[in-house]
């Protein structure tokens, strides 16, 4: 795919392409999951990438206003091609995704969609998404307010009942109740889901989400009652500018009593609240559905990163040889690799580790179904865990790819600005990462409780049924090369993540309460919690190795990749190993060892890797990450895109700068 964007011309990376040790389709398999899988990605990239509307090379020099007008084009064209090519769900989310521009449709199909889907009864469903799915209604999430986001219990909108009338009246009663951060709230959408404090008969229910219109269909002009607007520009040029997050006031706005979403707990004609027969959790649904979406996301965000920075690092050259030889290819620099190599194998981790979430979304969607909650409790940890460490993994290594890259990077037109503040984000929306990691540390504690009284752990926390071994076990480490070992690595990491779990559940025992406790142990329970999460990523990353994989040493440079992303962990956090005592000083100095290993092991293959990745020209936006490496002609390019430079003397030249220049040159004279 990426050769035929590249069209013929002349390829600079030729010679590390032709040092690759395996096979580039066989890896692109691996990667997007199945051939078919490759296909619709390749087709969907080709047609974004040739369509003129979905150009996005001057976006970061547009104004807030035309840029959001660019989004509202390039949402509509999408959204033509969509229907005129009979686009699948699948093709057309794929389009979506490589039109690369965030926009109201995100939220639409992302959260209002599901959250009808997974609240809604079935008659609600029927009503609102046969148009939503039409695009006659544009729909948010409306959950986030001025004073509160985390803590959704408490959100301060109230949805009072009014038997009289049998409406619920939607109110802000305060500006901190304001909503505040919904995308396509400011400008675009005509409904959203919002969440409210349901009241009736005089008695606080809590939060529940009720289906809201906002704008009138035919003027787009809100309703009475709801004021609505933007709330303001954004880190970064272009970037999430694009999205319209709004704030909305609500004044007594009446909607009918069958908005609000009934799957969950209904208000009768008579204003009795009932709650069916399922966990009130559920609530939170749309939100463990879009964190595991967000998994993928970021290994996508990572991997585009990394191709960058690899395809760079192999143009950019710096320092000859001291016997005067050719200059050094950056990414020949051990430093380079030690700092790089770990992100392009967290992004083949995240990849892997998102494919299985998504499995296990589903699994626990059809037993929920069948009214079975008990796995519940592990796809909210899994989806909060991995959502966490995944993101701001991501987020760091797209800024150190900015630094791998020296001066370009910090360009626009390298691509990794914009890249960096469309993701960083993601740190923060669908849960802050710190506080989702208290969620993951508060389904450890109890799991180490359960298993103290004997009870037998499942899934992920299967490991810690394992205690008396995992406890006191030592690795077994004694060369350099048993550290090839996958059961040898899984079980330090095993023991590593057990051990700090214990730790803060005996100490949480020694304070005065529980919950004083977990507050005073918070910094080292959200460590505990990375710890188990990256258990998690380790694990499935070597179980993905157990599967057929094909292709021509594609298995052996994933076994690579998966002894980097897993050694370079425990180098980085070899202070929990040492302190847990799991493994002593010496083997971690045989893990690093290891390591500069599969670094150089790695550094033939590495534009190969990337490659593998088969992200077009127009996807991956970078002068720097062209496929064809032609980088210096790429840059030039871009620099006189910019609107500066469409006059040679600038704006202002006459009022500012020739006076000054004169008055200094007559005062020199005097
Ligand atoms: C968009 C760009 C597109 C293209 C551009 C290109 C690239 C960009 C890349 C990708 C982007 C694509 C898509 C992104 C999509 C969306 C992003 C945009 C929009 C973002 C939207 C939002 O942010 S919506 C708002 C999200 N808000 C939150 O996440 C709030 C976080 N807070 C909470 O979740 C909860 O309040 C809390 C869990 C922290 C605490 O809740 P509380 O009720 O107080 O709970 P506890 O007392 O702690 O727990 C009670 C029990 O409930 C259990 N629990 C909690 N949560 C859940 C859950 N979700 N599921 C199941 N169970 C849950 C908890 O464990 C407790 O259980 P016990 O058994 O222990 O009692
Ligand atoms: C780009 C973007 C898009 C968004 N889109 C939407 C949307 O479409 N719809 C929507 O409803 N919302 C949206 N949001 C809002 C988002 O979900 C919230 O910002 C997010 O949930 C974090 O909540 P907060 O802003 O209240 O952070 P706060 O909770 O105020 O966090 C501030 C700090 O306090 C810390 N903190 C908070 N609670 C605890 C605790 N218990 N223990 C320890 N530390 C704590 C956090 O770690 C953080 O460092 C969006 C946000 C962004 C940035």
């Amino acid at each position: 795919m990426a050769a035929a964007d590249w069209g013929g011309k002349a390829d600079h990376l030729a010679g590390e392409r032709a040092t690759a040790q395996f096979d580039v389709d066989g890896m692109k398999v691996a990667w997007a999951g199945s051939r078919h899988a490759v296909e619709v990605a390749d087709r969907m990239a080709c047609l974004v990438a040739s369509d003129p509307v979905f150009r996005k090379d001057t976006r970061t020099m547009l104004s807030r206003k035309e840029l959001f007008k660019d989004t509202l084009k390039k949402a509509a064209h999408a959204w033509k091609r969509t229907v005129e090519l009979h686009l699948t769900e699948e093709e057309a989310n794929l389009l979506r995704l490589y039109i690369d521009q965030p926009g109201y449709v995100d939220l639409h199909w992302v959260m209002f969609v599901p959250a009808i889907k997974g609240q809604g009864t079935e008659e609600q469903q029927k009503k609102w998404l046969t148009m939503a799915y039409k695009f006659q209604i544009i729909g948010t999430y409306a959950q986030t307010e001025l004073g509160h986001g985390s803590n959704v219990q408490g959100l301060e909108t109230t949805a009072t009942f009014d038997p009289s009338t049998d409406e619920f009246i939607m109110h802000s009663p305060t500006l901190t109740s304001s909503k505040w951060w919904p995308g396509g709230l400011g400008k675009t959408s005509t409904h959203a889901v919002v969440y409210a404090r349901l009241i009736t008969e005089g008695k606080d229910y809590g939060i529940h989400g009720f289906i809201m219109q906002l704008r009138s269909l035919d003027d787009h002009s809100p309703l009475p009652g709801i004021t609505i607007g933007d709330i303001g520009g954004k880190f970064g040029s272009g970037a999430y500018n694009s999205m319209d997050n709004g704030v909305m006031r609500l004044d007594h706005v009446r909607i009918p009593r069958d908005q609000m979403l009934m799957r969950l707990a209904q208000v009768t004609r008579e204003g009795k609240y009932v709650h069916s027969d399922v966990p009130k959790q559920l609530l939170y649904g749309t939100m463990v559905y879009v964190r595991q979406t967000i998994v993928a996301d970021a290994s996508r965000a990572l991997s585009r990163a990394v191709c960058i920075a690899v395809r760079y690092g192999a143009i950019r050259k710096q320092f000859g040889s001291k016997a005067g030889g050719p200059e050094t290819q950056v990414l020949n620099y051990k430093t380079q690799q030690s700092r790089l190599f770990p992100f392009l194998a967290s992004a083949y981790a995240f990849r892997f580790v998102g494919q299985w979430l998504k499995w296990l979304y589903t699994d626990v969607t059809q037993k929920l179904e069948s009214k079975d909650f008990s796995t519940l409790p592990e796809a909210h940890a899994c989806t909060a865990g991995l959502k966490s460490v995944t993101t701001s993994a991501t987020a760091d290594a797209i800024e150190e790819c900015q630094k791998l890259c020296g001066g370009h990077g910090y360009l626009n037109s390298s691509g990794l600005p914009e890249l960096f503040a469309v993701n960083l984000p993601a740190c923060t929306y669908e849960g802050d990462n710190v506080v989702l990691l208290l969620q993951v540390a508060r389904f450890l504690m109890k799991t180490v409780s359960q298993v103290a009284s004997g009870k037998q752990p499942v899934g992920t926390t299967a490991y810690m049924g394992n205690i008396q071994h995992l406890m006191q076990c030592k690795s077994v480490v004694n060369t350099v090369e048993d550290w090839l070992n996958p059961a040898a690595i899984k079980e330090v990491f095993e023991a590593r993540a057990l051990r700090m779990a214990v730790n803060c559940a005996q100490n949480i025992s020694k304070a005065p309460s529980q919950e004083e406790g977990f507050s005073e142990l918070s910094p080292d329970l959200v460590e505990a919690a990375v710890a188990h999460v990256q258990l998690i990523i380790v694990t499935k990353f070597i179980e993905k190795l157990q599967e057929d994989i094909l292709g021509h040493g594609v298995k052996e440079q994933l076994q690579k990749l998966c002894g980097i992303y897993a050694l370079h962990l425990i180098h980085k956090h070899l202070g929990d190993f040492l302190s847990t005592g799991c493994v002593t000083a010496r083997q971690g100095s045989l893990a690093n060892e290891r390591l500069g290993k599969l670094y150089a092991q790695v550094r033939p293959n590495a534009v190969a890797l990337v490659d593998a990745f088969d992200y077009t020209d127009h996807y991956l936006g970078s002068a720097l990450g062209r496929y064809d490496g032609d980088v210096y002609s790429a840059l030039y390019k871009e620099a006189w895109k910019d609107p500066l430079n469409e006059t040679v003397v600038p704006d202002g030249y006459q009022e500012h700068l020739r006076p000054l220049l004169k008055q200094q040159l007559k005062l020199s004279r005097l």
